[in-house]
């Protein structure tokens, strides 16, 4: 185990049928870095991730914490991320400020953490409106919101900048960067393969169920030349 690794995930699988499966995934994830999971579709992501949060019992596999097994579905480990899914279902009715407000209050936070990160994700002026009439790029903002929200030292999102405008790609990666400043690990899925170039510090590839690479951004570039996008990696 080297000095910053913090999880390790040891042969996850998780069987669906014969022909979908995801199969002995083996990574680590760091404290704190910044990690993206990189695949295409149906490449087994999002399964991966609900291994991860407890939302899934693995077919085999182990996670490991500090070098001791845990399960993830204990409301122990829970209390250490906070998660971000693909797509997040709010109240429409309900306003900006009132849906934030119902997250914090389930986990004891503050009014006036809940107006910091209304400001940090640029909803503070649109609080009162339904959401209902928030944009797409609005509602991704609110879910980024909620999962900002608690002070924990993991945050797992699931495509965020999906549905972002280049503006909020940016503040995305402003907002990423100063978190992982803060201490902490941001674990995120993408298909943007410039996003991971610009932000991650490692990048894992999954591919049909498997793990095809697993290693820092910047050696994945160096090995395939330093001018060749991480494209290349991934279509090879
Ligand atoms: N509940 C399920 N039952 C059966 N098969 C499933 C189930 N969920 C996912 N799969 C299959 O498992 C494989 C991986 O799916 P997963 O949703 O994890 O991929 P993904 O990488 O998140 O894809 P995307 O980028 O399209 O969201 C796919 O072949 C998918 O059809």
């Amino acid at each position: 185990m080297n000095s910053s690794e913090w999880i390790r995930i040891e042969g996850l699988a998780k069987h669906y049928s014969e022909t979908k499966k995801i199969t002995d995934i083996h990574f680590t994830i760091n404290k704190p870095e910044i990690f993206a999971l990189c695949g295409g579709n149906g490449a087994g992501k999002s399964t991966l991730i609900k291994m991860l949060t407890g939302m899934m019992k693995p077919t085999a596999g182990k996670i490991l914490m500090d070098g001791k097994v845990i399960d993830p579905q204990n409301q122990g480990f829970k209390k250490l991320f906070s998660y971000m899914p693909d797509e997040m279902l709010f109240p429409r009715q309900l306003t900006g400020l009132e849906a934030l407000t119902f997250f914090a209050r389930l986990r004891g936070i503050s009014g006036e953490k809940v107006v910091e990160t209304l400001q940090q994700v640029g909803l503070f002026d649109v609080k009162n409106m339904q959401i209902k009439q928030y944009s797409k790029g609005m509602q991704q903002r609110l879910s980024l919101a909620q999962a900002l929200l608690p002070d924990v030292p993991l945050r797992i999102l699931d495509e965020p900048t999906n549905g972002l405008d280049p503006l909020w790609v940016y503040r995305f990666k402003e907002i990423v960067q100063e978190e992982k400043k803060q201490g902490r690990t941001i674990f995120f899925t993408t298909h943007i393969l410039s996003l991971v170039e610009e932000l991650a510090d490692r990048a894992a590839f999954m591919q049909e169920g498997q793990l095809q690479y697993c290693d820092s951004v910047e050696s994945l570039v160096q090995k395939n030349g330093i001018y060749t996008p991480l494209e290349k990696v991934f279509f090879h």
